[in-house]
């Protein structure tokens, strides 16, 4: 298990590095609107399971969507307190 705070670091690491075989990496390279377009489709996803599905399996979408926000936010170089300034 592992916070927000510590999923941004692992991928900013990931980001940096660029080891073999990262899904993160990957999601970089094909740019932000194929994050964008991933965003979208995850963010159905929560309302779908919200809507018809379990407690957990909701929580595991809304797990997916927290992910691909947060490399899109990388993509951009959008660091976490630039978000919380305006929460
Ligand atoms: N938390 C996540 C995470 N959540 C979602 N995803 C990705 O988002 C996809 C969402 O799954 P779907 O059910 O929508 O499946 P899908 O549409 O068939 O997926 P794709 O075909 O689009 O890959 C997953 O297949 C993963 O590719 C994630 N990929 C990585 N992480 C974490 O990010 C960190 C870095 O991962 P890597 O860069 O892959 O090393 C690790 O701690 C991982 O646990």
């Amino acid at each position: 298990m592992k916070s927000f705070e510590q999923l941004y670091a692992e991928l900013a690491d990931k980001a940096a590095s660029r080891p073999e075989g990262s899904g993160t990496v990957r999601a970089l390279d094909a740019g932000v609107h194929a994050i964008g377009k991933k965003i979208v489709e995850e963010a159905a996803e929560v309302w779908m399971a919200a809507e018809y599905q379990s407690h957990d399996e909701t929580a595991e979408e809304i797990s997916q969507l927290l992910y691909h926000v947060q490399v899109l936010m990388i993509a951009k170089g959008i660091t976490l307190g630039d978000v919380y300034t305006h929460l």
